[in-house]
């Protein structure tokens, strides 16, 4: 109803003197360069500084006036209405919200209502376009995504300033990386069709468009270094932001969202005396409100009055009363006004400051992407030969994604080639046999950021490959016989996980790889499993007790075991873990969900809880049970992540909702 009230009875001053006019002159004129025609009849070069989509989305509306004799500033209005109900229906998409509380935020927001409806800035047109880009690079629609970005910087050029934090977004988030050119495919299409024609075709738009006071503003706001030149406040505020951002490793969309949403606002409160780019950060403000405490809505209430009451001062209406006043009570003087404003905009832009710290503060500092960047999370296996550590591995690999993972393994750190005398002196499971230095080493500097030079220890010829580079990623895998063995190595872990395969199972598995895949005979297998007992309990298995989450797979059926393999070997898994995790919900959805047999024992002080689970989930099962214990996770994982069924798979999802909590412990 406001709008509606607003609409009829108030006519801006820009939409009489510039926009309705521009408009009345496109539709008699009827030419695809209604800018040159407009500065030809001696319009001023204020008047349209906008492109093709601007002009275009305006057009119906003014030819419904035109036709129905109406004055086009309603047809304008009109306009901006229906932008405003396309932006509320895109931001319910997009923040998908309670209704109620939008509509408090958003609708009724009186910077939209003011800047809109009352002041006439048609800033709403090149948002929604922003903000149906945003929707579309949400739903992985990337193509539109990149057009779209193009139609709102044919509505406004101020628009461009967004594109570079859509190029981040999809450049640190190595999943997306790979969908990149769709993006920048859209953007090529859409300035072809939409920005190019108008730059071929339009001199006098091209004229309007650089000659656009308001860009100039952006320089207003400087401190003077002397010798002529000045310190542009805006550019620099943007710079940083863009460097900040740049600087998180890895964005999600929530991180990418608020991230742009600061750097619009910074440059808006900075901007001096520019009411209508306020809308620009309603994204930002409505989700802000909608994720935080009450005193966000506090905040966001004190920025909005300052705002109204400068834009009310600058209002003409209001500099006309003042006028009025001056001429009966001339001791008012001019300062009067321009102190007040002067205080006013202090106000906003000190307002504004603490907008975008608290923002920085509660939804950037606190989301579990950025905690990641920081630091990768380095998933340690260990566990016995044959134990499955490597199975393990690449399935927890194949869930995030090779561009995601950097693994390392305790194979390839062996000291010597297997032709090697040493080689029948010592087990492999003898520390002495391994250069557990440079193993460590190696997994610090990953941990830390940095690359390293490692070789590949190669089953087949028992010898070691050339040295080749492994950069550090958001994850990193490190496995072997003793990769929990030194406190230096367990100190880089986010999560510690011990393979304690069931004794019969574990040499099962290994003759049958061994043989199988590693070439080795029947007899020397079993030769090794005597030879190595000794170490085994002494070095390996003592590791079980410095981790976190310690799985041990069993047969269900032993004595399949010694059949030959004749029958199918069905497994249950037996998952420890300790530190206080909550297996409740895990419980829950395993039996309810899966349809799984499951045993939960905890110990009294509830530092550990034991599950054993039975049954055969499928990999769409843990899926669907990994969304719904850590849907927060998907956006970690690979577009296409690779879920495994049966014992591997329940391992991915006890082990995938230990990051969860990991990761969201990591700055309590
Ligand atoms: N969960 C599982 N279900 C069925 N088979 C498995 C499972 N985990 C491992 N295996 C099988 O057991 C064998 C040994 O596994 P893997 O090679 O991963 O062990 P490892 O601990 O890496 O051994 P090593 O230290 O000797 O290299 C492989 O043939 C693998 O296919
Ligand atoms: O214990 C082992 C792996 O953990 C292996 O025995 C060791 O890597 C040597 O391998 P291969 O016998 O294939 O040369």
């Amino acid at each position: 109803m406001i709008r509606i009230a607003l609409i009829v009875r108030v006519i801006p001053t820009s939409t009489l003197t510039w926009y309705a006019p521009f408009l009345e002159s496109s539709l008699t004129g009827m030419s695809l360069d209604p800018w040159s025609d407009w500065l030809y009849q001696g319009g001023a070069a204020s008047a349209f500084p906008y492109g093709y989509v601007m002009w275009l989305v305006l057009l119906p509306a003014s030819m419904l006036c035109k036709a129905m004799s109406v004055p086009l500033s309603y047809g304008y209005s009109v306009t901006l209405l229906v932008a405003d109900v396309v932006m509320l229906v895109f931001l319910r998409k997009y923040l998908s919200s309670r209704d109620r509380l939008l509509l408090i935020t958003y609708w009724l927001s009186p910077i939209v209502i003011a800047a809109t409806y009352a002041l006439g800035f048609n800033d709403l047109i090149p948002m929604v376009f922003l903000v149906a880009a945003f929707y579309c690079l949400r739903k992985m629609r990337l193509l539109w995504c990149g057009f779209l970005c193009t139609a709102a910087i044919s509505a406004k050029l101020s628009m461009v300033i967004a594109i570079p934090f859509f190029l981040i977004y999809l450049l640190h988030n190595q999943n997306l990386k790979q969908f990149l050119q769709f993006y920048l495919k859209g953007l090529v299409l859409g300035s072809g069709l939409l920005l190019l024609p108008f730059v071929l075709v339009s001199s006098g738009g091209l004229y309007m468009l650089l000659n656009n006071p308001e860009i100039g503003k952006i320089y207003q706001l400087a401190l003077d270094l002397g010798g002529g030149s000045k310190l542009c406040l805006v550019p620099l505020a943007y710079c940083l932001m863009f460097y900040a951002t740049w600087r998180v490793k890895r964005l999600n969309f929530e991180l990418f969202s608020a991230t742009l949403g600061m750097a619009f606002l910074l440059v808006v409160i900075l901007t001096p005396v520019s009411p209508g780019w306020f809308i620009w950060a309603m994204p930002l403000l409505v989700s802000y409100q909608l994720q935080s405490d009450r005193f966000a809505f506090v905040l966001v209430g004190l920025f909005t009055m300052v705002y109204l009451s400068c834009s009310l001062l600058l209002s003409p209406q209001v500099i006309a009363t003042m006028d009025i006043l001056r001429h009966w009570i001339p001791f008012v003087p001019q300062s009067v006004e321009k102190n007040t404003l002067s205080i006013l905009q202090t106000m906003l832009v000190a307002l504004g400051i603490i907008l975008a710290f608290r923002v920085w503060r509660e939804t950037v500092i606190r989301n579990d992407f950025f905690r990641l960047s920081r630091r990768p999370f380095v998933l340690g296996i260990a566990g016995d030969s044959g134990a499955g550590k490597d199975t393990f591995s690449d399935a927890m690999r194949d869930l995030f994604g090779r561009h995601s993972v950097a693994t390392i393994s305790g194979d390839d750190y062996h000291l010597w080639d297997r032709q090697k005398p040493m080689w029948q002196v010592m087990t492999h499971l003898n520390p002495m046999a391994n250069d557990l230095d440079a193993f460590t080493h190696d997994l610090v500097s990953l941990t830390d950021g940095k690359g390293i030079q490692s070789r590949h220890y190669d089953h087949s010829t028992g010898k070691m490959s050339r040295p080749f580079g492994i950069r550090s990623n958001d994850f990193i895998i490190a496995s072997g016989l003793h990769a929990l063995y030194s406190p230096i190595m367990r100190q880089c872990y986010s999560l510690k996980v011990y393979l304690d395969i069931d004794e019969d199972l574990r040499r099962f598995l290994k003759i049958r790889r061994d043989v199988q895949h590693r070439g080795h005979s029947l007899e020397k297998v079993l030769a090794s499993f005597k030879r190595r007992e000794a170490d085994s309990a002494k070095f390996i298995w003592p590791q079980a007790s410095h981790a976190d989450l310690i799985f041990s797979v069993q047969p269900i059926h032993p004595s399949v075991l010694e059949d030959g393999g004749h029958h199918p070997l069905r497994l249950k898994l037996l998952a420890r873990s300790r530190h206080g995790y909550n297996a409740v919900l895990l419980t829950r959805i395993l039996i309810g969900v899966c349809g799984l047999h499951v045993d939960m024992a905890e110990e009294a002080d509830g530092t550990e809880v034991a599950l054993t689970i039975e049954g055969e989930p499928t990999a769409d099962d843990i899926q669907m049970a990994v969304k719904m214990i850590c849907p927060s996770l998907s956006e970690f994982l690979d577009f296409y992540p690779k879920w495994e069924g049966g014992v591997l798979g329940l391992m991915q999802l006890i082990t995938l909702s230990h990051v969860n909590q990991a990761l969201k412990k990591r700055f309590i």
